[in-house]
Parts: C-alpha cells; structure tokens; sequence
C-alpha cells in the first residue's frame, strides 16, 4: 500500500457503515468516526441526519473523506412512509416537508457565511418560500431504457427489459419505475410499466449501457400543468427502426391518455454516449403537435422539446413574483430606464417585468440561441413591447455594448449552475448599475460571487430562498444587492 494511503484515516475503494449525523448544504450527510488521533469527518450525498448508511471511499483527505451512497441500511426516526416509488431523483421524500425546509434554510444560510464571508446572513433573510405542490410538480420527466436490471433478492445485475430510472449509483443498470414517484404526472407514471410491457413484446433490444447496443434508449415526457397536455419523445437508435411501427405507438399512447396526448416525437440517436442529452439527434413528429403551452403569471409560453423551461412552473410563479417584488421595490430604478436581464433565458423575468413597470426597456442576452428565438415569440404572443433580445454571451455582449455603462440603474442576474465567471461579473461591476436582483440555483456559486460583488460595494439588502424542487437537495435563491 503506497505511504500516502497509509496516513489516512480511511482509504479510498473502502466500503463503510456510518451513522449520519448532520446535514451539509447540497444534501451531503455528515458523519463522524473517531481513533486515538481525534475526530474524522466523511461526507456522504443523498443521505440525512439518523440513517445508517452503507457507502464507498471516493476521496479521502487528512482532514475529511467524500463517500458515494451504495445502501441506506436503516432508516432515520424522522423518516414516513410514502406511496410513491422511492427513486434516486427523490432522496429526501421520506423526510417532512418542513424538516426538509430546516436543513435547507440552515445549510444555504451557513454557505453565505462561509464562502459569502456574511457573516450577518440572517439579519437579511426575508422569505422561504414552498412549492404550491409539494408533490406532482415537476413538468419534464426522462426515463431511460435498459437492458440491466437488478435482483434485489440475490443482490446481483439480471438481463431485464427496464424501464424507468438508473439504479441508485449505477451508470449501467436500470430499475423499473412500476408506480407512481410522487414527483410527475401520476397518470403518466402509473401508465409506464403498461408502456414498458408494449415495447418489450415487440421484441426489439433496450439500450446496453456498457455494450452500446440496443434499440430503445429514452422516452422523455413533457407536460403543461395549464392544459394537462403531454408531448412525449421516443428516443432510439436507427438500427432496427423498420421493425417498429411509431404510428402504432402514437395509438397506443392516445389508448391511454387520450386527449391529453399533445404530441409524440421520435429522435434518432446512434451516439455511444450515455449521457448524451436525450432529446439530441435527428427528431420528426409523428403525431399531433410539437409544443405545448404553458402559462405563468397570467403569460403564456411556447414550449417544445429542447427549450428551457422551468421544471416546476406553479413555484417558479413564486420565484419570478420573488424576482419582479425586488426589482421594482425601487421604481425609480426600472420606470423610464433600461434594465438589463442578463442570462435571461426564454425571457420570462423580462417579459414579467416590462408588463408591471412604466416605459422600461428590457435588454435579455442568453447564448442559447434557440432560446432567444423562443424568447422573441413568446414576447409577441403575449403582446408586450420593449424588449429587445441578444444570443449572445454575456461578457461579450458587455464588451460590445460599451453605451449601458453608467446608464442602467437595474441588472437582473440568472445564471447557470456555475455562476458568473471573473472576467464577466468584473464587466457586470463596471456597467456601475445601482442595484443587482441575483437568482441563482447554485448558491455555493452565488455566495462566491457575492463575496468578489461586496469587494465592489455591492451589499446584500434582502435574501429569499425559493424550493423548487421539494425531495431533492436544491433550492433557489433570490438576492438583492445595493451598491453603497
Ligand atoms: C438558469 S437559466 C436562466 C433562466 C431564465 N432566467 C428563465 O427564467 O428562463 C441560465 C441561463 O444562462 C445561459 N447561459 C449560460 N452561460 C451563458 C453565457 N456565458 N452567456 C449568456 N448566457 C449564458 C443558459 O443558456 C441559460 O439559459
């Protein structure tokens, strides 16, 4: 054994049973282990305060170790039951809400101490703010076909037709979603095993993770929560593709959703890669249409297939609502003046803005170019003027419109998981806006950017935390900063 893992208090590949203990920000579960040289801290995802866990050595420190979750071997006493299929996206169903809410307020807040370096967090701590629906909320599912599955008496993989997610840390194995996850449409999720047992008996292959053979690969459904409506895409391979007949497929979904079926789209994807996206490759409508609507804040939204959108649109109202109360507590910041809504997206918080405010221009840059297409038509469908959109990246954009600096009084700021780069967010500081209305969805990110925006004067005022996404380990956040 090399000298270096022999210094450490545990090694990597080593399996561990562990207690955890307290909650970390991102859903990492803490647990501590103790020897004659002081106290060890390992980190293990997915997991919460009361559990016995079963978990692997992936990194391992002097001070700490990062585990990956194979087992949850005895429940936590905060723990209830549930109807729904646990499933690896829904880690935290068992736990109440309102603990769920606990241990997210708790850690966000702790995050903007440390990395924000606020250490007066709480004192700007306005609202956290539930999902309307707690369960059922999400609009988009994909589930994924596989010719793995697992026997959970023998503990070992099985030839199985699956369908429905990956096995809890698994890339190659798949398990059947057979009920209800609490997460999507209930209808759709009670129906896919119906849907498995028809794919299945054509006789054609689901995708082999490790061969990367197979025929079926993905069925991804997309619904309105205004209408009801469902588009689904089926994705596959070509090989095979003569022996199955889609018309027939669309007939069967409209079997079991009648009206409800909006839509049925099929992709080609021959790509090897499984993480491939699944809505790549070549697509072509079947049957009905491809898009649905979606409606939010009264505003109507086109969406298809491969655009963005948010995945649970009743608690994004309240997020936007989050957004617009902040950018237009100060009118004289947004009326009459140009407000920048950068990272914009299919443009919703824009839209939702010019539509409240007074003779405000909105400027939406995003460097998805379809996004911004969908962002244009969604601006004239709903009929409201003053807004202008760029596919564009941001720090670009910045750089090619030198004429904002000095000049724009509000900046809205949504960017992706990753936060705002340096150079970016220096070019953000120097457009030398008064006021910042910063959403994120990472906020590890966010607090660092924080951090470098108060070095620039840019204090925070308020702070809202939005749960977007109950079960899970994420939450949004919305931040108001001024600039002193
Ligand atoms: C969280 S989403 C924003 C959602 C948007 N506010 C909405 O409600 O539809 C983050 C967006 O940042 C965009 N993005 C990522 N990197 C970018 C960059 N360098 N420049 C511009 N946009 C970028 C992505 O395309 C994505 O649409």
């Amino acid at each position: 054994m090399p000298r270096r893992e022999r210094n450490k208090f545990v090694k990597r590949g080593q399996i561990l049973n562990l207690k955890i203990e307290d909650y970390a920000f991102g859903g990492k579960g803490i647990a501590r282990l103790k020897n004659e040289h002081g106290e060890f801290v390992v980190f293990v995802p997915n997991t919460l305060p009361g559990q016995l866990v079963k978990a692997q050595v992936k990194k391992s420190s002097k001070k700490y170790a990062e585990c990956k979750l194979i087992d949850v071997l005895q429940s936590s006493p905060d723990e209830v039951e549930m109807p729904y299929q646990d499933i690896p996206g829904a880690p935290y169903i068992k736990l109440p809400i309102d603990l769920q809410h606990k241990y997210k307020k708790e850690s966000t807040l702790s995050l903007f101490k440390k990395i924000g370096k606020v250490d007066n967090i709480e004192d700007y701590f306005d609202a956290f703010i539930s999902s309307p629906n707690v369960f059922h909320y999400r609009n988009k599912m994909e589930y994924g076909f596989s010719a793995i599955g697992y026997d959970k008496t023998k503990q070992t993989d099985v030839d199985e037709f699956t369908l429905g997610f990956k096995r809890r840390g698994t890339w190659w194995m798949g398990e059947n979603l057979e009920k209800d996850s609490g997460l999507f449409d209930e209808a759709v999720e009670t129906h896919l095993k119906t849907i498995r047992h028809y794919c299945e008996k054509t006789g054609l292959p689901p995708w082999h993770a490790p061969r990367k053979t197979g025929f079926f690969r993905y069925l991804v459904v997309r619904k309105s929560h205004k209408t009801s409506a469902l588009l689904f895409n089926l994705v596959t391979t070509s090989h095979d593709l003569s022996k199955f007949d889609l018309t027939a497929f669309a007939e069967f979904l409209v079997s079991l959703f009648g009206d409800r079926l909006a839509g049925l789209l099929h992709t080609i994807n021959d790509e090897i890669g499984d993480r491939t996206i699944a809505t790549s490759g070549s697509i072509k409508l079947v049957y009905g249409k491809d898009k649905i609507v979606e409606e939010l804040l009264g505003l109507q939204f086109e969406i298809s297939m491969k655009s963005f959108f948010q995945t649970n649109p009743k608690s994004a109202e309240k997020l936007y609502s989050k957004v617009v109360d902040y950018a237009l507590e100060d009118r004289e910041a947004v009326d009459n003046s140009v407000v920048l809504d950068l990272f914009c997206g299919t443009g919703t918080i824009g839209q939702i803005i010019a539509s409240k405010a007074n003779n405000t221009k909105i400027i939406g840059v995003d460097i998805v170019a379809s996004a911004i297409e969908d962002a244009k038509k969604n601006a004239q469908r709903n009929g409201i003027e003053g807004l202008q959109f760029y596919a564009a990246d941001v720090g670009k954009f910045l750089t090619e419109h030198p004429q904002y600096k000095n000049n724009i009084k509000t900046i809205i700021l949504d960017p992706a998981r990753a936060g705002i780069t340096p150079k970016t967010l220096k070019k953000i500081i120097n457009l030398n806006a008064k006021r910042l209305v910063y959403v994120s969805c990472n906020p590890a990110t966010q607090a660092r950017d924080i951090e470098q925006l108060g070095h620039a004067n840019y204090k925070i005022k308020k702070l809202s935390l939005v749960d977007q996404f109950p079960h899970t380990a994420h939450i949004e956040t919305v931040v108001l900063l001024e600039r002193r």
